[in-house]
């Protein structure tokens, strides 16, 4: 009856933080730091940055586009054994050898606590997710990853006093936010299951970090360009892409229109950017959520930039649909006032800046081959 299943619900309420975790789990958080139990001016148990010379840095899904740059990023600044790199792919021999690799999964609550604790983790970098094309190519798999994962790095931060950084994006927004531009604060309904997950981490972190004092840094990403790693399956890929093809045939197919104007930014801006938002003081922080930016380009300007230096490379389009209504409904260019206005963000790439930096790293040689 009713009165029965209210009861089951109050329970079930007050003795489990809503995590979708397995029983073990769950039993564990209801020891005294679970984030249920911590009110929002506690001091938390563990050590924290200011007992220690460095932070002790834990980067999730680091094996992807992001992770391996900002793992060598950090080892420069805080020292190769104080960052820890994670993912649940094997790592290549190269990255193996740079500094400490772990196999983390995030859905397994216990082994990230392990991780945690046996390595006095002090900030957490939360990069594990599925992007926008491939979240839509598989619903279940991204909400779990993108979701239930969120849920257990929000657990583990809050009950080890952990800084937190996790990426969110311009997929955060949808077609009814403002486009051009998109401030930090707007409609956010985004169509993509990628979008909805990151739209609830933000406010997930935001939610912790007033209920319990989590210290949950965020940024909101542009497309990211680099050149020694590949992106992971999105919407921006095609500008990561098109430096590979050119080079390698000098052909591209793109699969956006010619006309799809997106952010985007060259990596070593966004992991500046990074360490930056994680090293702000916090009474810089007006907000716990920026947007960043650094430049806005559609697919034929990024071609024509190109063209500059190799003239004879020939771009033709071949739509695929359903990352073309996800660019559609994506923002054309990113307000980032607040994020220079409060910690000083400021990119050093645009456009030309950045073909260059990719031309330069595939090699002057092969572009001079290619066109004698
Ligand atoms: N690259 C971009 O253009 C971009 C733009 C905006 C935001 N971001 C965000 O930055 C972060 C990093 O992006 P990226 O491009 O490196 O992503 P990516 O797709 O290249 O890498 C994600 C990594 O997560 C790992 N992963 C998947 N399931 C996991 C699990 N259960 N446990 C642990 N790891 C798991 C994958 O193995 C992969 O190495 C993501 O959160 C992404 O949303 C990226
Ligand atoms: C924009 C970003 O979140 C990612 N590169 C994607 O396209 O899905």
């Amino acid at each position: 009856n009713f009165s029965t299943l209210s009861k089951v619900a109050k329970q079930a309420l007050l003795s489990t933080p809503g995590c979708g975790c397995q029983p073990l789990t769950v039993a564990v958080r209801n020891i005294s730091f679970s984030p249920r139990q911590v009110t929002s001016d506690a001091s938390f148990h563990s050590v924290s940055f200011s007992e220690t010379d460095h932070p002790k840095v834990l980067i999730t899904g680091g094996l992807g586009q992001l992770g391996v740059g900002l793992a060598k990023l950090l080892r420069k600044r805080f020292g190769k054994n104080n960052v820890i790199l994670s993912d649940i792919r094997k790592p290549p021999s190269n990255v193996f050898h740079s500094g400490p690799f772990i196999y983390s999964d995030i859905l397994d609550y216990k082994n990230l606590r392990e991780i945690v604790v046996n390595n006095r983790i002090t900030w957490l970098v939360h990069y594990s997710a599925l992007l926008s094309a491939v979240g839509e190519a598989n619903v279940a798999l991204a909400r779990s990853v993108n979701i239930t994962g969120l849920h257990n790095i929000l657990d583990i931060a809050a009950e080890h006093g952990l800084r937190l950084f996790v990426p969110s994006t311009i997929g955060a927004f949808g077609p009814t936010s403002p486009r051009n531009p998109t401030p930090d604060l707007c409609v956010q309904r985004p169509r993509t299951i990628y979008g909805v997950s990151k739209v609830h981490a933000e406010l997930m972190g935001e939610y912790y970090h007033h209920r319990y004092g989590l210290d949950f840094r965020c940024l909101r990403y542009p497309g990211i360009i680099s050149a020694d790693s590949m992106p992971g399956g999105g919407t921006t890929d095609y500008a990561v892409q098109i430096f590979h093809d050119a080079i390698k045939t000098g052909k591209f197919e793109c699969n956006l229109k010619p006309d799809t104007r997106l952010p985007m930014m060259y990596i070593d801006d966004c992991l500046r950017a990074t360490l930056e938002v994680m090293e702000a003081p916090a009474d810089t922080l007006s907000m716990r959520t920026y947007n960043i930016n650094a430049m806005s380009f559609t697919p034929e300007e990024l071609a024509q930039e190109l063209q500059k230096q190799m003239s004879e490379l020939e771009v033709t389009y071949e739509v695929d649909h359903v990352r073309q209504a996800i660019a559609d409904s994506w923002p054309m260019n990113f307000d980032d006032s607040n994020a220079r206005k409060d910690w000083g963000w400021k990119h050093d790439y645009d456009l030309p800046e950045l073909v260059q930096t990719m031309l330069n790293y595939f090699g002057a040689d092969t572009l001079m081959a290619r066109a004698n």
